[in-house]
């Protein structure tokens, strides 16, 4: 745990959720800056998690040893040039959570190089189970990369990335990821009311059985696709099920909509780099 002071920079659901996984490990609320446009949300954020609030920016800036990014995209080079001068003062290692947003831009709207680490998590970094990609700009000394993996540790697991490119990809997977499995959580739980289960009833159990299957995809020492196997009784009604999912080839799907996904964040990346 650090005792140095954090300031997030946007204070909307990505910022809510690492806020929240960092209090649960440990972080004192106090030790954490967050600025917003919103009253509402920091009042909340105080009240919740005990952290220093801040109307403008570059308060939340100034003291700080990190600064956590967590506005939109778009959002990012106003904001940036509003702190430049606070963040100059201190040079804190600045962490990203912007997708598509690269490091020689937000070098650019800063000023002076600074380092920069790109981190992809996803939301649930608030239960400290996020997954984290990580990507560190030439600038980032050892002790900065190890300062970034200590905090998104605390959140989850992180796997550093050789190429920033890369994030692109961890965007596509595991950034987005909780979406996708919260959709499938959605399409069971309706196919479990239109066989005739109650509401709530068909909900617990989607959400069980996913928890399940999450577990035992982390405990066991074999692929899923070979748990998979073991739930498929040959003959049986698994393999029914699974003969329509595969018809619909879910695995060409998967990999257009992550393609999708992937090409979204490169078409901001490409949008943000012509600004420059
Ligand atoms: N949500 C997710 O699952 C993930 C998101 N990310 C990344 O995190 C970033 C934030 O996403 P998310 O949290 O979902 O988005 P949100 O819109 O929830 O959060 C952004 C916050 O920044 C605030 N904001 C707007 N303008 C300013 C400003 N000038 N100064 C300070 N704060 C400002 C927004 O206020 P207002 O609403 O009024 O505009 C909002 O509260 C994105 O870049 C996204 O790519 C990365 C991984 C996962
Ligand atoms: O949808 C988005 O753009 C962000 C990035 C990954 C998850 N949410």
């Amino acid at each position: 745990m650090t005792t140095s002071t954090i300031a997030f920079i946007g204070g909307g659901n990505m910022a809510t959720s690492l806020i929240a996984g960092l209090v649960a490990d440990g972080y004192d609320g106090a030790t954490l800056n967050v600025s917003d446009p919103r009253p509402e949300r920091l009042e909340l954020l105080h009240n919740r998690y005990g952290v220093a609030t801040f109307a403008r920016n570059s308060d939340a800036v100034a003291g700080a040893d990190t600064l956590l990014l967590c506005l939109k995209p778009l959002q990012a080079a106003e904001v940036c040039r509003e702190i430049a001068a606070a963040a100059a003062v201190r040079s804190p290692l600045v962490i990203s959570v912007m997708a598509g947003v690269p490091e020689q831009a937000l070098q650019y709207w800063l000023g002076g190089q600074p380092p920069i680490v790109r981190a992809m998590p996803n939301t649930p970094a608030m239960v400290q189970t996020g997954a984290i990609g990580l990507h560190a700009s030439p600038e980032v000394s050892e002790d900065g990369r190890n300062h970034a993996e200590t905090i998104l540790r605390a959140v989850g697991l992180t796997r550093w990335v050789a190429t920033e490119d890369q994030i692109d990809a961890v965007t596509a997977l595991s950034g987005s990821g909780p979406a996708y499995f919260f959709l499938f959580m959605e399409a069971l739980e309706e196919a479990g009311i239109s066989l005739g289960l109650d509401g709530e009833t068909a909900r617990l159990l989607t959400i069980q059985t996913a928890l399940g299957a999450a577990k035992m995809a982390v405990e066991s020492t074999d692929p899923p696709g070979r748990l998979r196997e073991r739930v498929t009784s040959p003959g049986g009604t698994t393999e029914r099920a699974l003969e329509h999912l595969l018809k619909a080839d879910l695995h060409a799907l998967m990999k257009r909509a992550a393609r999708a996904a992937h090409h979204r964040a490169g078409e901001i990346s490409r949008d943000l780099s012509e600004s420059l």
